[in-house]
């Protein structure tokens, strides 16, 4: 079996392939190059990330292939269905990021509430002039531990949030739309695991009322989960953090509220608009950002690779 890694592949990903005795090309085929390189090739499989498109031309031009993998979560570069239906697999690794993420979400609920973010871009500026200014007024900062956590999705990324949070002592409510109850498993270093019960509510409002930082951990919606009705119901000097998609939560709006002291700060990894988000946002000091860098972590990736690999071996001893 041979595999094209279009879009890259982490190390212990491709030596897992090779352990299995799968031969792989790690190239970099350009586009318009990829269907004669695949039937040239003879290539099983087609690894790609979010560059490499694979529509119903490739799929149509290349009997051989049997195997298409999306590195990471999103498919929107490949035809899912059509593929499906000409009796190809399809895999994607739909969790391997999932700690990054939650991870992620956790820098920037400490960034804010201890203005991290703040001191990094004023320091230099203002350095010794105005360090004790500077000291005074980011003393109005809160500890997460006894705070409640109110985390929206209850999918992989939300499961592991809610378990931080836990580890923090932080109170967690979660909101989906409909109620559901889970038991998560805390995982310590040394094997040790700790089950906790938790079931979430529908109650929009009532979840406003109570959370103290919000994560937001649903897919992309056609309408704002977060939109000014929302805001409004919310608790006075909330924290918000959105590593989930752009237009999730009304941007203009998250701005009026930040303006309006509602919300004390909040914390965007992705944006309605990518990658020139609205300048606004680049410049409100309230807010903490990062590129859309969740999932980007040398842990994720290889696990993105690793995951990527088992689900190919399975494969093949079922072809085969
Ligand atoms: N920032 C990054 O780099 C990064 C990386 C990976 C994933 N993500 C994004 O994070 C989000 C969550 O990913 P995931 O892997 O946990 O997905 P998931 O599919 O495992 O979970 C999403 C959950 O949200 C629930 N949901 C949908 N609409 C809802 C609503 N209106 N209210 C409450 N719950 C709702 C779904 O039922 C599901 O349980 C996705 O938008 C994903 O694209 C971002």
């Amino acid at each position: 079996m041979k595999v094209l890694a279009n879009d890259g592949i982490s190390k212990a990903g491709e030596q897992a392939l090779k352990n299995a005795g799968i031969e792989i090309l790690d190239n970099r085929v350009a586009q318009d190059h990829v269907i004669n390189f695949i039937n040239e090739n003879n290539v099983d499989v087609l690894l790609v990330r979010s560059a490499t498109k694979v529509r119903q031309d490739l799929i149509d031009a290349c009997p051989g292939l049997k195997i298409i993998g999306r590195g990471g979560i999103g498919m929107d570069n490949i035809d899912v269905e059509y593929a499906i239906d000409k009796g190809l697999y399809v895999i994607n690794t739909p969790t391997a990021s999932s700690k990054s993420v939650a991870e992620l979400v956790f820098g920037h609920f400490f960034s804010l509430a201890r203005f991290l973010h703040e001191s990094n871009r004023l320091m230099p500026l203002e350095g010794e002039t105005h360090f004790d200014a500077m000291k005074k007024s980011f003393s109005k900062a809160y500890e997460l531990s006894g705070k409640t956590l109110g985390v929206i999705g209850f999918g992989s990324i939300g499961q592991e949030v809610v378990k931080m949070g836990i580890s923090l002592g932080m109170k967690v409510i979660v909101l989906t739309r409909k109620p559901k109850t889970k038991v998560l498993t805390l995982e310590f270093f040394d094997g040790q695991t700790l089950n906790f019960e938790i079931t979430s509510t529908n109650d929009m409002d009532a979840f406003l009322k109570e959370a103290d930082f919000i994560s937001i951990n649903t897919p992309k919606t056609n309408e704002y989960i977060i939109d000014t009705p929302q805001f409004e119901k919310m608790k006075d000097g909330v924290y918000i953090v959105n590593t989930a998609r752009g237009g999730v939560i009304n941007e203009v709006s998250l701005i009026d509220f930040i303006e309006s002291g509602k919300v004390a700060g909040a914390a965007l990894d992705v944006f309605e608009k990518e990658p020139n988000p609205e300048v606004l946002l680049l410049m409100n000091p309230a807010l903490s950002l990062s590129p859309h860098v969740g999932g980007n972590t040398v842990d994720a990736q290889e696990k993105i690779g690793v995951e990527l690999a088992e689900q190919i071996i399975k494969i093949k001893e079922t072809i085969q």
